[in-house]
């Protein structure tokens, strides 16, 4: 299975089980690497959710995973970490022999998938986050026990519109899910503390909305395209005995890094938490 080599008509037929926020992500960026439409069929739980995605992606909506499973060469698995389980139990069998599984759900080590699919079967894991839809994501991929190099090519190519993705050891996933597919929340939910503190300070509710999320997709840009690290942009706001100096101040006081490294350990023992109670 040489990936660099494939042609429209020689990339393998896809599954995708579940087709909730990430299930939509992954079939939007194999639209985008070439996939055919007529190669890709959605499986999900709401036959209303499949219908929009095979009308929005040209793709096809099928009720019965064991139908869609029949033939695909990638079968992308998208559902929650306790869903999976039920879906392996139940459909797990009726993935095709040599057939690469790539898995986006967290928590979940592939040995679990291993020992519910047939021997031998290739898993990959990835850990994607939503930014991936518009290009701009960050995703690792990781080997499991059958996975080969040629396999990791074929996620690579499926992931290549998606933004950067990078390879890591599979222990250190949940550290990437912490750093890279929860961030986007933690994002945005700095994004709504800033608007109320603008709102707080008097704004205007749209004011404040507008002011911040335009600040905040300038300061991404900045940093992506000048070049500069997080730091010197920080020293380029931060003027001697100004505002902004006295403002990082009160927040490292008020314990920002704290807050930050306490809320990734939280999400690194909650998914160790998650894998351990649903593998047994
Ligand atoms: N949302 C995110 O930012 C990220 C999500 N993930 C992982 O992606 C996976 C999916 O998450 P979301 O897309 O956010 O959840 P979601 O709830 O939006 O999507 C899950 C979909 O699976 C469907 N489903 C459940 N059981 C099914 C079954 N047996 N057969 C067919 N369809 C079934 C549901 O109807 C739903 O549409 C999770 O395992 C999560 O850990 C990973 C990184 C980031
Ligand atoms: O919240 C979650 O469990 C998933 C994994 C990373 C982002 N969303």
């Amino acid at each position: 299975m040489s990936t660099e080599a494939l042609s429209p008509s020689d990339l393998p037929r896809v599954a995708v089980i579940g087709g909730g926020v990430m299930g939509g992500t992954m079939i939007a960026a194999l639209r985008v690497a070439g996939w055919p439409g007529e190669s890709i069929t959605v499986v999900n739980r709401t036959a209303e959710r499949s219908a929009a995605l095979a009308a929005e992606y040209q793709i096809t909506a099928e009720a019965d995973p064991r139908a869609a499973l029949a033939g695909a060469g990638l079968v992308i698995l998208a559902v929650k970490p306790q869903q999976m389980g039920d879906l392996l139990d139940a459909v797990g069998d009726a993935v095709a022999p040599g057939a690469l599984v790539f898995t986006v759900a967290a928590a979940l080590p592939s040995s679990f998938y291993e020992s519910r699919l047939p021997a031998g079967t290739a898993v990959v894991r990835a850990m994607p986050n939503t930014p991936a839809l518009v290009g701009a994501g960050a995703t690792s991929i990781s080997a499991g026990a059958h996975a080969t190099e040629q396999h990791l090519l074929l996620a690579e190519t499926m992931l290549r519109s998606t933004g950067v993705v990078v390879r890591v050891d599979e222990e250190l996933i949940d550290a990437v899910g912490a750093t890279a597919g929860s961030s986007p929340a933690y994002f945005y939910a700095v994004v709504e503390a800033v608007v109320e503190a603008g709102v707080m300070q008097g704004l205007e509710r749209e004011t404040a909305t507008l002011l911040a999320q335009q600040t905040f997709i300038g300061a991404a840009r900045l940093l992506a395209e000048s070049g500069e690290t997080p730091g010197e942009l920080r020293r380029r706001v931060s003027s001697p005995g100004g505002t902004t100096l006295a403002a990082l101040a009160a927040m490292e006081n008020a314990g920002l890094q704290g807050v930050i490294s306490a809320g990734m350990n939280a999400a690194v023992h909650r998914s160790k938490e998650l894998g351990q109670q649903l593998a047994g």
